[in-house]
């Protein structure tokens, strides 16, 4: 089988992201080469499990790798600390030890959970990503960010663990739904406006073969794997330009949290909003031109994808409320707003010391 491999070279913890489809059939083996005797316990949801389970068990029992499984309920709000706790005790009862392994096979909500159990049960244990969605492909299976949200925003309880072995089949995409295609295209896309125009260049030519599930897939997945690689490498813990990632968040993160972290507003679909948000403002304080937000809400727009606020159905939060999120934001540093803003397609910055003032203003006057 065919398959990139992209390394993170983290010092003393480098680890492989495998990309190509079918891979899902080479866990078991792929697990015995690096971690051979493991047991395993995986992490997962009701609709992955109901796809892809049994593949995954069928591959681990192949190469003689027990497994147990435990199922929790698909959506954003398993990312609690009911579900944290419950997760925990279940690996707890399997009686895995350090040697052994938690293996999270789903989205990025399977993801960023397993994983925080991981970090925290016997105070460590190794885990593997098995990325199920887009958006997990492409950002949220790599670079060891872990964690649930808060009833004070999103993701606000957490820690960084990284993975030992990515496996990315990206076959089984072909079982996601159209929306969560759709979410998970906004981080693809961020890849682009951050600092690769080519790349958003290239994307806005050739979207429909990614969705499709041609070979465009693999190479966008790979292209935005060694973007983040390359970012986690060098700055594991945000502590400068892996910020850069942020993109659309500040913005996003309040309006999920607005939404009751429900279906209303999948994380994607808030980070696409988001960063028209950062362009428009952007644009406003005089920072980047018109003619490029413009372009980047039309090919967000065409590939299915809101780019405004008031398209969000249902109750709101003001913007007084909107801007207590904000608060809350990781990147705050003593009170002061910390934004991800852009002179243009692939000219993302970091700006530090936003005015809440001018951020206040510019959220009151929008549609
Ligand atoms: N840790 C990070 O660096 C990072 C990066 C980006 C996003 N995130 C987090 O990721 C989460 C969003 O992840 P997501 O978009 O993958 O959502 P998700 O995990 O909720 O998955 C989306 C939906 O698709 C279903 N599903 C998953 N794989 C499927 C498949 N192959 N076939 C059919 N259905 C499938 C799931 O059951 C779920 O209903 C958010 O909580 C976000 O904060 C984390
Ligand atoms: O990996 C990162 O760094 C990111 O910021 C990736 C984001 O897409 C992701 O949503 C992340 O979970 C947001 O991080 P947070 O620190 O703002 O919670
Ligand atoms: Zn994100």
């Amino acid at each position: 089988m065919s398959a990139t491999t992209v390394r993170v070279d983290l010092a003393g913890r480098p680890y492989d992201i495998v990309i190509g489809r079918g891979l899902l059939a080479e866990l078991g083996l792929r697990i015995a080469a690096l971690r051979p005797g493991a047991n395993t316990v995986i992490v997962t949801d009701e609709n992955v499990a109901a796809r892809h389970l049994d593949t995954a068990k069928a591959s681990l029992a192949g190469a003689g790798i027990t497994s147990s499984e435990i199922i929790i309920a698909p959506g954003e709000k398993s990312k609690s600390i009911d579900v944290f706790a419950s997760v925990c005790d279940q690996i707890l009862a399997t009686r895995i030890g350090r040697n052994d392994l938690v293996i999270a096979l789903g989205g990025g909500v399977v993801g960023d959970l397993a994983g925080f159990a991981a970090a925290a049960v016997r105070r460590g244990l190794d885990y593997v990503q098995v990325p199920t969605t887009l958006l997990a492909q492409v950002d949220s299976s790599v670079g060891g960010k872990t964690g649930i949200n808060s009833q004070y925003g999103k993701n606000l309880i957490g820690a960084f663990h990284q993975p030992i072995l990515v496996l990315a089949d990206t076959a089984v995409l072909d079982t996601l739904p159209e929306r969560e295609f759709q979410a998970g295209y906004a981080e693809v896309a961020k890849y682009g406006l951050i600092d690769d125009a080519k790349f958003f260049n290239w994307l806005e030519a050739n979207w429909r073969h990614v969705f499709d599930g041609g070979p465009e897939r693999e190479e966008a997945v790979a292209i935005c794997c060694r973007a983040k690689a390359a970012i986690v490498a060098r700055d594991e813990k945000e502590t400068g330009d892996r910020a850069l990632l942020n993109l659309g968040h500040t913005f996003g993160h309040a309006l999920e949290a607005g939404a009751g972290f429900s279906s209303r507003l999948l994380h994607g679909e808030a980070v696409a909003i988001g960063m028209v948000q950062a362009f428009d403002y952007s644009v406003e304080q005089g920072l980047a031109n018109g003619q490029d937000a413009e372009r980047v809400r039309r090919h967000l727009k065409s590939v299915g994808l809101r780019t405004r606020p008031s398209e969000i159905e249902g109750d709101m939060p003001d913007v007084d409320e909107l801007m207590a999120l904000i608060a809350q934001d990781k990147k705050v540093q003593r009170g002061k707003l910390t934004f991800i803003l852009t002179r243009g397609i692939g000219e993302s910055f970091i700006a530090k010391d936003v005015d809440p003032a001018k951020v206040h203003a510019f959220l009151s006057q929008q549609g």
